[in-house]
């Protein structure tokens, strides 16, 4: 009796043709303008403890790059891109920064959040910081108003204390100012009262966002979510031009003022972005389709940033290549990734941004382009980090943000919730019936979720396990290999026949059985 993988014949080699993207392939650069966290709440061990993988599959490292695909077959050129991306003023100032983290705290009213506390929100606000190269956190303080929304966000008397206390603190070289966004107006008032940068929640994600992205469609989804921002800052340009009486001359020659001919620019370079964007969108839409067509089951992996998505894929498909990484938004870009379940069922697993609280609006919407394809899915697994004293409110944020991508309802309640990094938990014993613990670091609880996921793969597709005995004379099994995916093939030479471990829809079985009644048990 011998034994065919047939999952290994016919899936995988077909795959790793597809593992040329030596951009993702390539062990991650040391970023230069973001830094790995050695910690994270303090309690990540050594990366060095990751799993080391065994060689395991890694398909679709760039966006949905498939079999037979040539380098670059976006449509979109890198010059393209490029000069989509040139000219760019750098967000943040360069070298070190010891940052002065000030918390607008709204005890009441519409602005008050009620899902979090202060010192949690600073904790979060923290680890951004920390993300960055050369940053450090100098002196935190939450500081109540009543009106955020104002010029000087905080009332007369803290206003005072704050600029005394920023003005005799020659350490501090910029303010973080924990708000999701500041007006120009806002940043040119703080910053002459303080005498140093002011920056707010959006400027530091999108410049974390810029360092972290490495695909083309990542690059211009940023450029893209950048836009309003260059708006804003060309209004506050002008009107300081006006005030030297210049902005809204005539240009000579132009019958356009200068911020008229700004305005267009910005325009264009927005419509170009936009329908470069597109281009790479329908691209993902025609590999979606040729995948769809291969019948690859797709697990879509989620949740809050940090939480160990990229570890559990690691985990799962034994991809030495896959380098998670202790940061903050470490995964912009949708990569897929296969693995293989108990029956050898294989699968595509697919990487996707992690969530933050209240990350800028502009941010989400640009990057929901790129979650759509979650909406392909056959599962969603919902990763989330138990060690994290936020945890709760991780997972709402998340759901939130699932909610609003219009998924299937179907897909929506069938999510595998899993809670990650038990090892940092003494004891952990999860309060939710279904949700399955693990971790992905030290490779715990692994086997059980594989087991789930295939069972959620089994019904989600509407397909069964079957193992059949089959004649090998006649037309069966070729007819199984078109019709169904084949996973086993145990040939049984004294009669003649094979147990074949195949996974077939209810239609396909029925017709099976019409054309050649098999002779064996399912
Ligand atoms: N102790 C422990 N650490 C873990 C576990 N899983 C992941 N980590 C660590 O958590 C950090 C983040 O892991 P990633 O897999 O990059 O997290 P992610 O969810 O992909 O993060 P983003 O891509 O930034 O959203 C890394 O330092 C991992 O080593 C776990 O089970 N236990
Ligand atoms: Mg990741």
């Amino acid at each position: 009796m011998w034994t065919l993988r047939a999952a290994v014949r016919r899936g995988l080699p077909l795959l790793r043709a597809a593992c040329s993207f030596r951009e993702v392939l390539a062990p991650a650069p040391q970023d230069r303008c973001v830094r790995a966290l050695s910690t994270f709440g303090g309690k990540n061990p050594d990366k060095s403890r990751l799993l080391s993988g065994s060689g395991g599959e890694a398909i679709a490292r760039k966006g949905w790059k498939e079999e037979g695909e040539e380098e670059d077959e976006t449509g979109v050129e890198d010059e393209e891109v490029e000069e989509l991306l040139l000219e760019r003023e750098p967000l943040l100032p360069q070298g070190a920064q010891r940052v002065f983290l000030l918390h607008p705290d709204v005890k009441w009213g519409a602005k008050k959040q009620t899902l979090t506390r202060a010192e949690l929100q600073v904790a979060e606000a923290k680890t951004l910081v920390h993300t960055l190269l050369n940053w450090s956190v100098e002196e935190t303080m939450i500081v109540s108003t009543k009106t955020p929304d104002k010029k000087l966000v905080f009332g007369k008397g803290n206003f005072e204390l704050l600029t005394e206390k920023i003005r005799g603190s020659p350490q501090i070289t910029s303010v973080f100012l924990n708000v999701e966004r500041m007006s120009p107006l806002t940043k040119k008032e703080l910053e002459a009262a303080w005498g140093v940068e002011v920056f707010d929640r959006f400027t530091i994600v999108l410049h974390i966002f810029r360092c972290n992205a490495k695909t083309k469609e990542a690059k211009l989804q940023i450029a893209l979510a950048e836009i309003p921002l260059l708006r804003s800052n060309l209004k506050n340009e002008v009107a300081h031009l006006d005030q030297q009486g210049g902005g809204s001359r005539y240009i000579m020659g132009s019958g356009e003022t200068f911020l008229q001919i700004q305005q267009r620019v910005l325009k264009e370079k927005e419509i170009k972005i936009k329908k470069a964007l597109e281009k790479l969108k329908k691209r993902r839409h025609l590999l979606r389709s040729q995948r769809k067509k291969r019948e690859l089951p797709i697990i879509s992996i989620m949740g809050y940033t940090n939480c160990g998505k990229t570890t559990l894929i690691k985990a799962l498909t034994g991809d030495a290549a896959i380098q998670p990484r202790d940061q903050l938004f470490a995964t912009l870009d949708i990569t897929a990734h296969s693995g293989s379940l108990p029956s050898h069922m294989t699968v595509v697993y697919v990487d996707t941004i992690g969530f933050l609280s209240q990350l800028p609006h502009d941010l989400i919407e640009s990057f929901s382009a790129t979650l759509e394809d979650v909406a392909h899915s056959d599962v969603i697994i919902h990763v989330r980090d138990i060690s994290h004293p936020e945890t709760d409110l991780q997972k709402a944020s998340v759901l939130s943000v699932l909610k609003n991508l219009n998924l299937p309802n179907q897909l929506l309640d069938s999510i595998i919730e899993v809670h990650n990094k038990v090892d940092l938990v003494e004891s952990y014993e999860s309060t939710e019936p279904n949700a399955i613990t693990i971790s992905a670091l030290l490779g715990h609880g692994l086997e059980k979720l594989k087991a789930e996921i295939e069972s959620a793969v089994l019904k989600a597709t509407g397909k069964k396990l079957l193992t059949l005995n089959i004649k090998l004379e006649g037309a069966q099994l070729s007819w199984l290999y078109k019709e169904a995916t084949v996973q086993e093939v145990d040939v049984i030479p004294e009669n003649g026949t094979a147990n074949v471990k195949v996974i077939i829809s209810n239609s396909a079985y029925e017709t099976l059985k019409q054309i050649n009644q098999p002779s064996g048990k399912p």
